[in-house]
């Protein structure tokens, strides 16, 4: 069983090729890390994946059917994304943020249920928001949106979790706490993570597998210990970066 397969799919943005002959395959439990630089086009793939940007070449499939083929309700009980930053058209409250995470388990004009309160409430205690349920999210700091957005995706309870840089905004405890959090509660419900980092420690701590982007259509992926290493991420980066190692474990600095 694989919750997402790619084969040779190509992706371009104004007619530039970021991904060339991509074949990846996500199963459940995993945890994929896409890395690169600016401008390489790690939010464009992921926008790829969830179905937001058409691939050039290739297929896509989600849980061994057709991206195309899913209606859109549907395929929101599957995919969840975090997209970079969030956008409040209209006021509203932190837990009516919360609830929108169900509305693609709701039939048409049906209300959220206790249940669908009772999830929301605590995907918000997970994400550090208690108290937090009757406030204007226009009034909330940056970080505090960006654990409302995790809440939401959490509420949501997709089995795909696709997030683009979770770590913006986060402080460092939060940073480690969510995507812990995350990772955990996607291999709980026999999901899995793809998401795209700039912090190659985040990355080193959470992923199985890692997508090396190198922005001319290039790509290498593996497991972590194949692909994260000082040759590769030097090469990724067109900067040298350095290895350390500490109390048993290493840390990715650029020399
Ligand atoms: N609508 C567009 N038209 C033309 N080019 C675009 C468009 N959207 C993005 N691009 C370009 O496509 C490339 C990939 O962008 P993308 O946002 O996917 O990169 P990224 O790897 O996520 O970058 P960053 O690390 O800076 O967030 C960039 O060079 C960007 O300028």
């Amino acid at each position: 069983m694989t919750l997402l397969a790619t084969r040779g799919l190509a992706v371009t943005i104004g007619g530039r090729g970021i991904c060339q002959a991509l074949d990846l395959t996500v199963a459940p439990g995993e945890c994929w890390c896409v890395l690169g630089a600016n401008g390489a086009g790690k939010t464009t793939l992921l926008h790829t994946l969830a179905g937001l940007h058409a691939p050039a070449a290739g297929t896509i499939e989600v849980a061994q059917r057709g991206l195309a083929l899913w209606p859109r309700r549907a395929l929101a009980q599957q995919v969840g994304v975090l997209p970079q930053d969030s956008l409040d058209p209209f006021p509203a409250t932190v837990l009516e943020t919360a609830l929108i995470g169900r509305h693609p388990w709701l039939r048409a004009w049906q209300w959220e249920s206790r249940e669908d309160e009772r999830r929301a409430r605590r995907a918000l205690a997970d994400a550090g928001l208690t108290g937090f349920e009757g406030r204007d999210v226009g009034t909330l700091s940056g970080g505090e949106r960006r654990r409302l957005a995790f809440a939401t995706l959490l509420t949501q309870a997709p089995r795909l979790y696709l997030l683009d840089e979770p770590s913006n905004h986060l402080d460092l405890p939060h940073q480690v706490r969510l995507l812990e959090l995350l990772c955990a509660r996607a291999r709980e419900q026999g999901g899995a993570v793809v998401m795209t980092l700039h912090d190659v420690n985040l990355a080193d701590r959470f992923a199985d597998h890692v997508l090396l982007l190198h922005g001319d259509g290039r790509h290498d992926l593996g497991r972590r210990e194949a692909v994260l290493d000082e040759t590769h991420l030097t090469r990724l980066y067109g900067y040298p970066v350095r290895c350390l190692s500490a109390d048993g474990r290493r840390a990715f600095l650029p020399a």
